[in-house]
């Protein structure tokens, strides 16, 4: 049987990118089909990119505002430049993934959805193509909570938020997960009074507790955070919006002039047919296996429509997995065990590996903790940055199987951990690296020479060496 092209790919962000460039560099005949009109996906549009942009330049007005006292104008002018920065950021990023660089591949682009029609029949548009072998990396969207009179207002996510053309003065966000914070803390510093009610007893409900603790304390500084708190009703209100919350058992009303909800994600899926093609899904993204194929062996799935791990190193890692199963041949394997990430607020947070809970429950008693406060750390003390902690989770022999850490620039220098990780080596080899001082990643071989520490002065051996220097030395 022929077909028109050999891989073609249903989803032009990080994932499809990365596989579309892949397969074409080893030869295949490649289609990539975007439904919009630029490539890039949500991490350019919508997501990494705006997000970091937004971030850094309410980081620096932030600074500004700790010398000098800002005025009302003064924010509304720094929130429109900072937007313009934005913008700005987005094109410039755009033209690395410029339609005309996949072109130059050789790769045919549809500008068009894409919906199954069999399981190697694509109707893209108004055409229709065949493909020995399809990767779906469509991503996903903004899932929107059940709550009542929602559909009745003028909600933002995170597809709408970097458009905003004018300083709101107030902002309710529903959801005090990565997302939710993130923008939360950059809108807080341009001005904007937020709110942000969190169902949970905690904000950031994936990250280690104690390291969520810290930023709480941290990010409740700048902005209001009402946790255990749940959204029971929104309703339009003069120009904003009403939010009836419940809190403690009592029932609470919040006004502001915008709403953002940021309560995690859905796989975008929907319009795909998938069922013309026998693709199963599971929880509402398509099921895959540790090769990342579908339960269509020719179709793999790679990136948010997994449903795996959300992210663009994730989507990236993915998406090379599958150009070298679905294009060469391999069978290789995903793991999900050492990825790491980083949540941009301030101060950062590291995060690699299980939890202190998920450990425990994991090793039990086969379980060493390491901690150093930020406060214990020269460089962090000088900075009066103290306010942070490393926390490096292993086995009894050293194997990291967590590291944590939150503090300024924390998502840089902690990942040395994670490159020790990845070359199989153990934790307390940090502690033979010699790091520059007072470099922030001292704080890291700080840590890892506590591993010495417990070993050689917590135990019996200490009573032997002390012995030794006295008797023979
Ligand atoms: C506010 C925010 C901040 C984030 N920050 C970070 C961060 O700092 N670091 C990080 O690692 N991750 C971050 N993420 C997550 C990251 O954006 C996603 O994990 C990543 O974009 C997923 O890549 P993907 O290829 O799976 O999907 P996407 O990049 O979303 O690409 C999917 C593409 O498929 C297209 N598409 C969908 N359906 C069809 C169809 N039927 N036909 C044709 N085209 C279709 C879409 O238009 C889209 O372009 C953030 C997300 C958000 C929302
Ligand atoms: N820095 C980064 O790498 C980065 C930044 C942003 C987003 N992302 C990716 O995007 C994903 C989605 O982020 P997110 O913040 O939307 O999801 P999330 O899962 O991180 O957080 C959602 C939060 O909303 C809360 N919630 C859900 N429904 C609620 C309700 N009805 N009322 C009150 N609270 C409610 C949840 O308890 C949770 O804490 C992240 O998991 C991450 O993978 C990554």
């Amino acid at each position: 049987m022929s077909f028109d092209y050999q891989i073609v790919v249903i989803g032009g962000g990080s994932g499809g990118l990365t596989v579309a460039a892949g397969a074409a560099s080893f030869g295949a005949e490649v289609a990539l089909v975007e439904r919009q009109p630029e490539l890039g996906g949500d991490c350019l549009h919508y997501g990494c990119m705006p997000s970091k942009a937004l971030i850094q330049a309410a980081q620096e007005v932030h600074q500004v505002s700790l010398y000098k006292d800002l005025t009302t104008s003064d924010y509304d002018r720094l929130f429109i430049s900072s937007m313009e920065r934005v913008a700005q950021a987005l094109k410039d990023v755009q033209e690395h993934d410029s339609k005309d660089r996949f072109l130059n591949l050789g790769i045919d682009l549809y500008e068009a959805e894409a919906s199954f029609e069999d399981e190697h029949t694509l109707k893209v548009g108004e055409k229709t193509i065949t493909a020995k072998r399809i990767v779906i990396a469509t991503g996903s969207s903004p899932f929107i909570p059940p709550v009542d009179g929602i559909d009745t207002v003028e909600y933002l996510t995170n597809e709408t938020i970097f458009s905003l053309k004018h300083r709101p003065k107030s902002m309710v966000v529903i959801g005090g997960g990565i997302i939710g914070l993130e923008l939360s803390q950059a809108m807080s510093r341009l001005g904007i009074e937020v709110t942000v009610i969190e169902g949970s007893e905690q904000v950031l409900t994936n990250e280690d507790e104690e390291i969520a603790e810290i930023a709480q304390r941290n990010v409740s500084e700048e902005l209001h955070i009402l946790t255990g708190a749940k959204a029971d009703f929104v309703e339009p209100s003069g120009n904003g919006i009403k939010v009836h919350y419940t809190k403690d058992g009592s029932v609470n009303v919040l006004h502001a002039e915008q709403l953002l909800v940021a309560t995690g994600r859905k796989p975008n899926i929907d319009r795909l047919e998938l069922n013309r093609a026998h693709i199963k899904t599971e929880a509402g993204a398509i099921e895959v296996d540790r090769l990342l194929r579908t339960s269509q062996k020719h179709i793999y799935a790679v990136g948010d429509c997994n449903g795996s791990m959300p992210f663009t190193h994730v989507a990236g890692m993915e998406g090379k997995i599958a150009v070298s199963n679905a294009v060469l041949g391999l069978a290789r394997k995903v793991s999900y065990e050492r990825i790491p990430w980083v949540v941009y607020t301030t101060p950062e947070i590291y995060h690699l590996g299980f939890t202190e809970k998920e450990a425990r429950e994991q090793h039990g008693d086969d379980l060493l903790t390491f901690k150093t406060k930020l406060s214990n750390n020269d460089r962090f003390v000088a900075e009066r940055n103290t306010e942070g902690l490393v926390k490096v989770l292993t086995t009894n022999r050293g194997k990291i199987v967590g590291a944590h850490a939150i503090g300024a620039g924390a998502g840089e220098w902690m990942q040395e951990v994670g490159t020790v990780q990845s070359l199989n080596k153990k934790f307390q080899s940090i502690s033979s690296i010699i790091h520059p001082y007072p470099a922030r990643n001292n704080a890291v071989s700080q840590t890892a020479d506590l591993y010495w520490r417990d070993k050689l002065f917590g135990s019996r051996l200490n009573d032997v060496i002390k012995w030794y220097v006295r008797k023979w030395r």
